[in-house]
């Protein structure tokens, strides 16, 4: 699905008016309608408060417009005006004079000096700011905002909280509205999704308002969101006469002295995503561990007994993952960097490996075309430095992706596949997550789809995808405390078979009666 920015929302607003020869207030109609029809299917007509927070722009509108066909239903509605701006909208006035029309006036409010009382019971909606946040808002408005947030309500937003900037980070956190529900137009925000904005929003959902499909499909955006539809066209089926050569063979480099762990559960995760060979490269204390833990793989083993201080190998391996557990020593680092020099396999590189390009930036040069980087947000910052927000880090991942030609997994909640200007944002995955090893399992999936023949920037998004599911899956029955990353391997194969599960029919009456 792809993600539009306020810019090309408008652009798409303009286009769907002009073709489908409507006024401006009609799409507000249509997005008010949908508003209404979804809160009515939930609520029924029930008496619960609701107290809607209107801005003077078309978020606003939305919301004037939204009063007048709940008052029509018989609500319990209370309608606030904040008067942020003189510039009031054409379309909010027209929508203010339908509701006026019915007998109905809003609180116009111009200071916090009489914040109405909001029972914790109570529902509140959200249309005082919409795309159209430029500025961080007045004193007095985020003190509105605040009392809105402490109420303990129920806060539905319409389009985006309100005080959240669509396209740039917030500049005062306390200005944005903590969301449990958004009904997001035609396309859910960028912001939704990124680490510093995204606990603002509970949950969302999106409400098709019918804008041109025309504009939409053609246009590109900066931003994907991944879910299944997406990485079903990227999946390769097995073939009928295929053997284990056909799919690969993975070379899987790391492992110290108390670290082998770590190259055990990305030899067996490149396995279980399919690669046709495993084999695994570490120093002499990893042999028996290997062997024991993972008969299905080969293994390979430095001269010295602790840590890695060759890398060197008579294999032809399809890909190279790299890095896990290696740790940092001068000596590992020698390796790496020779490695590096004469190395001709594609690679996918992790953990350490990737704190040795951080310490060496001259070896970046070294890499071999679209190598995948994996970094969690701290090795992010030892290789891109810090930055001031989201958005310019993921700026700064854009340019370091073009200047070294590679692909950057930016791990996260919501983990980006940056590639040159384009960002993949995943969908799956679980604060369960948030546990020793899966790191490294999310690096032997990618290395185990690469070895399969998948293009290095497909393998990277289908394998983000795959690890989050999987995850998912296993939370179900391990809960978010105990998921470990072995369950995550263990439940690849789940997360292969979900790609082709179709969704639960509602059963019929008559499949009901056969059935009993
Ligand atoms: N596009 C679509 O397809 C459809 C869009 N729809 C709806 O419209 C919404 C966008 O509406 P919008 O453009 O009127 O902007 P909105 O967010 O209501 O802000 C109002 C104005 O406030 C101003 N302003 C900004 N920051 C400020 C600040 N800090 N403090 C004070 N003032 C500030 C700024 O004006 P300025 O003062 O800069 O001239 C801005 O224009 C969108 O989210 C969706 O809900 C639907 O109706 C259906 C179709
Ligand atoms: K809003």
């Amino acid at each position: 699905m792809k993600l539009y920015s306020a810019k090309q929302i408008y652009k798409a607003d303009q286009i769907s008016i002009k073709k489908e020869e409507i006024g401006s207030n009609e799409l507000m109609e249509r997005a008010a309608l949908q508003l209404f029809n979804w809160m009515h299917l939930r609520m029924q007509g029930a008496p619960v408060k609701i107290h809607l927070f209107c801005g003077i722009g078309n978020n606003g509108g939305d919301g004037i417009a939204l009063a007048r066909h709940l008052v029509d239903h018989g609500y319990n509605l209370e309608v606030y005006v904040i008067n942020y701006s003189e510039k009031r909208s054409k379309d909010f006035l027209i929508n203010l004079d339908r509701l006026k029309d019915r007998k109905i006036w809003p609180h116009f409010m111009n200071s916090d000096d009489e914040l109405p009382a909001i029972g914790r019971e109570d529902i509140i909606v959200d249309g005082i700011f919409g795309i159209g946040l430029n500025r961080t808002p007045d004193d007095w408005v985020i003190k509105v905002i605040q009392h809105l947030n402490n109420s303990q309500a129920f806060i539905l937003s319409i389009d985006i909280p309100s005080g959240l900037f669509t396209d740039q980070g917030p500049e005062n956190f306390d200005a944005i509205i903590k969301s449990n529900y958004v009904l997001s137009f035609q396309t859910p925000k960028l912001v939704f999704f990124l680490p510093e904005t995204g606990g603002f929003i509970e949950q969302w959902e999106v409400l098709d308002i019918g804008l041109d499909p025309e504009y939409l499909m053609q246009t590109e955006t900066e931003y994907e969101l991944i879910g299944k539809n997406e990485v079903l066209t990227l999946y390769k089926p097995r073939e009928k006469f295929g053997h284990k050569g056909t799919y690969g063979h993975s070379l899987i480099v790391g492992g110290s002295y108390g670290k082998i762990g770590s190259v055990c559960l990305s030899s067996k995760a490149a396995l279980c995503a399919g690669s046709g060979l495993v084999t695994s490269y570490v120093p002499r204390i990893g042999y028996t561990i290997l062997q024991t833990a993972l008969p299905e793989i080969m293994v390979l083993t430095d001269l010295e007994e602790k840590e890695l201080t060759e890398i060197k190998f008579d294999i032809e391996p399809s890909v190279v993952g790299i890095g896990m557990g290696m740790g940092t020593s001068d000596v590992s680092i020698k390796a790496f960097a020779s490695f590096l020099e004469q190395n001709k396999f594609p690679l996918v590189i992790d953990a350490d490996a990737l704190n040795i390009l951080s310490k060496k930036k001259e070896l970046l040069k070294e890499l071999p075309e679209k190598t995948i980087l994996t970094p969690h947000p701290k090795e992010l910052e030892r290789l891109i430095g810090s930055w001031k927000d989201d958005f310019e880090k993921l700026k700064k991942v854009k340019e370091f992706s073009k200047k070294y030609n590679c692909i950057v997994v930016v791990k996260g909640a919501h983990t980006i596949v940056v590639y040159n200007d384009k960002g993949y944002v995943n969908t799956t995955g679980n604060p369960g997550m948030a546990t020793a090893g899966t790191g490294d399992v999310l690096t032997g999936v990618i290395t185990g789809l690469l070895a399969q023949g998948y293009p290095a920037l497909d393998a990277s998004i289908f394998g983000v995808y795959l690890h989050g599911r999987s995850g998912d899956i296993a939370v179900e029955s391990t809960g978010f405390q105990s998921l470990t990353a072995s369950n995550v391997i263990d439940n690849l194969a789940n997360a292969y078979l979900d790609l082709f599960k179709l969704p639960e029919q509602p059963v019929t009456e008559e499949e009901n009666q056969s059935n009993q």
